[in-house]
């Protein structure tokens, strides 16, 4: 069985929607929600766009649609915008235009958004220009803040993040989203930004998080974002994390799941694993051979200067690699589920006892971020292509 084939048919958009949503005389039912419909528009944003939108454009008769995928991703689709990923570009602004035209413009009676991870970068409209978002939000990746953190910026300095879309949306006319978190604990408010989300976050938190990243001279262009609606909005999570890992572990023997919400530098995480299997060697606890260890989540990668090829997944592996105790066989496999770690080409990787890499090659990597520039020479890259789909980084260690 290949795993990473089972961890992405289990992330599978169109599957899930097929198995929570159902579309029945104009209606919309899902999560015990029965929600009417005559003129609906979608509006579907992230790297789970596509098959997202696939689902409720081949069920219903949608009045207009919006798409927004990452750039190279939209394949044979016609009126597909494709925008920038993790940055925005000038086709993010476009989306986030053609977005307010579409909610004042349009005749309808009902807005389905579909959201995703990434939704933050491909659509925006905001005061600033193009060029200083585009810093702004490179400096926030890659400072191993936290998504969470990250998000708060983003919501204050947008103009439609954080449920400022919603304020567009005419009369008293219904939303309802569906959303593919990639967020470790599900916050819907920081999922792309929370684009159909009351944000509890205010202008203080994000100006504190400016502060501590050298950026407070755009305190300027903060707008607080909405603290209620006068309208039905239904945000409901169709697919997570720990559910992808609930149905992985469903099918290998003696399978533990840790976490679906491990955070921490990636290189911490990766020496934590190899602490929990360090320990299971030496004492059978936390767990005894044969085993899987399960984990999900989101480590951070804070890169100062000149970054190699690499990822979140090749740091955790390779952390692994380098502290885990040697004589037994194992495997750990790190996987994003979007199919793109990092700045490299590959998805994940999988390191194992059979590979020889020696620790200052490693340690190097590691300050290089240059995790896959090694771990290609090792044959431990796992590519995957473009998944459609986000719910974040899977970890499998087997101990067999
Ligand atoms: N060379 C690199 N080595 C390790 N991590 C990297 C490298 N380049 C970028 N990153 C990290 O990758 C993260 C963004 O990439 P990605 O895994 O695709 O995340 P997301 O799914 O959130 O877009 C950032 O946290 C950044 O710090
Ligand atoms: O869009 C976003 O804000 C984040 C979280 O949902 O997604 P990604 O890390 O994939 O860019």
């Amino acid at each position: 069985m290949d795993i990473v084939e089972k961890i992405l048919e289990y992330s599978n958009p169109y599957n899930v929607l097929q198995e929570k949503v159902k579309i029945k005389d104009n209606s919309l039912l899902f999560n015990n929600e029965n929600i009417p419909f005559n003129k609906p528009i979608l509006i579907s944003v992230g790297k789970a766009s596509l098959p997202m939108a696939r689902f409720f454009s081949e069920r219903i008769e949608l009045k207009a649609k919006l798409i927004v995928t990452p750039k190279g991703t939209k394949g044979k689709e016609n009126n597909v915008i494709e925008a920038g990923h993790p940055l925005p570009d000038e086709n993010s602004i476009e989306a986030g235009k053609k977005m307010i035209e579409l909610l004042t413009t349009e005749d309808y009676d009902l807005v389905i958004f579909a959201i995703s991870g990434g939704a933050s970068a491909l659509v925006e409209y905001s005061e600033i220009s193009l060029d200083e978002l585009r810093m702004i939000n490179k400096i926030l990746v890659t400072s191993g803040i936290g998504i969470n953190k990250i998000n708060i910026v983003r919501k204050h300095l947008s103009k439609i993040k954080g449920g400022k879309i919603l304020e567009y949306i005419k009369d008293k006319i219904p939303v309802v989203s569906f959303i593919v978190s990639d967020v470790p604990g599900n916050d819907i408010s920081s999922i792309g930004s929370g684009l159909t989300s009351i944000d509890t976050s205010t202008n203080e938190n994000a100006l504190e998080i400016l502060k501590d990243i050298g950026l407070e001279r755009y305190s300027k262009y903060l707008t607080e974002t909405p603290k209620s609606v006068s309208r039905i909005v239904k945000n409901y999570i169709i697919l997570d994390n720990m559910e992808v890992l609930k149905k992985v572990a469903n099918i290998l023997d003696n399978s533990f799941i840790l976490t679906s919400e491990i955070r921490g530098e990636a290189r911490d995480v990766g020496t934590i694993i190899a602490s929990i299997y360090n320990s299971s060697e030496n004492y059978n606890v936390p767990l005894r051979r044969p085993y899987y260890l399960l984990l999900g989540g989101e480590p951070e990668v804070t890169i100062q200067g000149k970054a190699g090829k690499g990822g979140r997944n090749g740091e955790v592996c390779l952390s692994f690699l380098k502290y885990a105790k040697k004589g037994n066989r194992f495997e750990l496999l790190g996987l994003a589920t979007d199919g793109v770690d990092g700045n490299s080409e590959y998805a994940g990787c999988k390191v194992t006892s059979d590979m020889k890499i020696a620790e200052d090659d490693i340690d190097t990597a590691l300050e290089t971020h240059n995790s896959y520039g090694l771990l290609e020479n090792y044959g431990g890259t796992i590519k995957t292509g473009y998944t459609h789909t986000n719910v974040n980084n899977i970890y499998v260690l087997r101990a067999p």
